[in-house]
């Protein structure tokens, strides 16, 4: 997929793929209230822009600095602009209480649970029965990382990690938190961007690489918010669609790896594990998802990053956390473990790549989970890369990443098209046979409870495992 085009559904917003492998990484400038340097690379070209617009004409593409401009918003107005940056992410329950509610917003979520759209009636009294099922094995888990999810502290250590960065880099914006599934929610963060009269907007999801499930869902709810109000409809708006190519990231990570390598007694003889949030195989083979592509893509670059350093070890990509009964992307993280143990693997460093703040899913499933898996399966020595968090290179990246991003913001206008209604011209028969089984699997489910498969958080019957299959392959 290209820079600047608009995807699944989300078309009529100026999207970019912030793909600024050409810009270095700047270790001068430090993010968590450190120190901030002088003019960064970005920085610098974020001014050679500023004199290229004044001279040259809107809407053309910038091939040295991978930023577009637009005609409707001039680089030169920066200045005189009330910068906001929207940082998405996808939030957390703060106490056992939250989890239930919680797992009933993730899961009314088409986005999440991809009915055909004239089933979408269903979609809140399936959340419901899922959210409900879940609800004892989530909390469990959240109970184990010490009652809720730090995600909400991180993300706001970030944000104001981030806005500290941008000061340094010249450009005073106001950063703002929209959770899609739990507080801040989304819709609070678009009320204060409105009160605080933001005049420009680049929205930055805290996912280095892009998925339906995650940066997708939050851009189609801003595109709903944004459509439907007068003032934001207006309000020239940059999205950043995915990041995982940046220089800075991958050279972030690559320090992480690095570093950690060395805690081992051996470090040229550990297999380096990246283990990256899943999602449904459908949503990658049916709805076109990205996001399998891009995590290989960013993999292979952190590896090449690590051999540009001199660092040879074997690596391998498997992805995690799979929820329900449908087939997630393979190959699974658990399984993989098992194997690589019985083939005599002694030294892995796990790898979370999918997310930048640490979660329930680093701090119980890999850290506990998958560490006592490992070493049952017989690997001997286990490390885990701590998430990137604040810091401070990864953090002026993404300052940079916004300050590209500038240029290219514009009004929201054009209606979306729907991956559903693609579906329907391409395959009608099979659109219709999938919309009637769906329907009656799912009154079955709504009329007898009893069906509600346990496998959600206990064993139970299979029925709903295949209801639910159906319900993930859309139109
Ligand atoms: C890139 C990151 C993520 C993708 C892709 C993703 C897809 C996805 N997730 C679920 C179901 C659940 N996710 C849950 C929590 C959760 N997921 C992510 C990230 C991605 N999810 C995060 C950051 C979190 C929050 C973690 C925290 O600390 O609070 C949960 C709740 C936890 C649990 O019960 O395991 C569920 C459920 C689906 C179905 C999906 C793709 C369709
Ligand atoms: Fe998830």
């Amino acid at each position: 997929m290209d820079a600047v085009t608009s995807s699944h559904a989300l078309s009529g917003i100026n999207i970019l793929k912030s793909n600024a492998s050409k810009f270095r990484h700047d270790s001068s400038v430090h993010a968590c209230g450190i120190r901030h340097g002088s003019s960064s690379t970005s920085e610098r070209a974020f001014q050679k822009l500023k004199l290229q617009n004044n001279t040259s004409v809107g809407g053309k593409r910038s091939s040295s600095t991978a930023v577009w401009t637009h005609p409707l918003s001039p680089i030169s107005d920066i200045e005189e602009d009330k910068v906001g940056v929207l940082v998405l992410n996808l939030g957390g329950p703060e106490t056992l209480n939250d989890v239930q509610p919680f797992l009933y917003n993730l899961f009314a979520d088409p986005d999440i649970i991809r009915l055909p759209r004239l089933f979408r009636f269903l979609q809140r009294p399936l959340a419901q029965v899922i959210s409900t099922v879940r609800a004892p094995k989530s909390k469990q888990g959240y109970a184990s990382i010490g009652g809720g999810s730090p995600l909400r502290k991180i993300t706001d250590e970030q944000a104001d990690a981030l806005k500290i960065a941008l000061q340094g880099k010249g450009v005073a914006a106001n950063v703002y938190v929209a959770m899609r599934y739990w507080h801040p929610f989304t819709e609070e963060a678009v009320e204060q961007i409105k009160r605080d009269g933001i005049t420009k907007l680049v929205v930055l999801p805290l996912y280095p690489q892009f998925s339906i499930s995650t940066t997708g869902s939050s851009i189609r709810l801003l595109q709903r918010l944004f459509r439907e109000d007068k003032i934001l409809s207006t309000l020239p708006v940059a999205i950043i669609q995915s990041w995982y190519q940046r220089q800075g990231y991958l050279n972030s990570m690559a320090d992480l790896i690095q570093k950690e390598l060395q805690s081992f007694a051996s470090p040229h003889h550990v297999m380096i594990f990246f283990s990256a949030h899943g999602v449904p195989v459908t949503y990658v083979r049916d709805a076109g998802d990205p996001y399998k592509d891009q995590m290989e893509e960013c993999v292979g670059l952190i590896m090449q990053q690590l051999k540009g350093r001199g660092v040879h070890n074997q690596h391998k990509l498997a992805y995690q956390s799979r929820v329900g009964p449908v087939e997630w992307l393979k190959p699974y993280t658990d399984e993989v473990l098992v194997e690589l143990g019985q083939k005599g693997v002694k030294s892995l460093l796990a790898v979370p790549v999918s997310f930048v703040s640490e979660h329930i899913e680093t701090l119980e499933e890999i850290d506990m989970e998958y560490k006592e898996l490992a070493l049952k399966s017989g690997v001997e020595n286990w490390g885990r890369v701590p998430a990137l968090g604040c810091t401070s290179t990864f953090i002026a990246d993404l300052a940079d990443a916004v300050i590209e991003a500038l240029p290219s913001a514009t009004a929201i206008t054009a209606t979306a098209t729907s991956t559903t209604r693609i579906n329907f011209a391409q395959d009608p028969l099979g659109f219709a046979v999938k919309m009637l089984l769906g329907s009656v699997l799912a009154f079955l489910l709504l009329l007898f409870p009893g069906l509600k498969n346990q496998n959600w958080g206990d064993p139970g019957q299979k029925l709903f495992h295949n209801n639910y299959a159906l319900f993930h392959k859309r139109g």
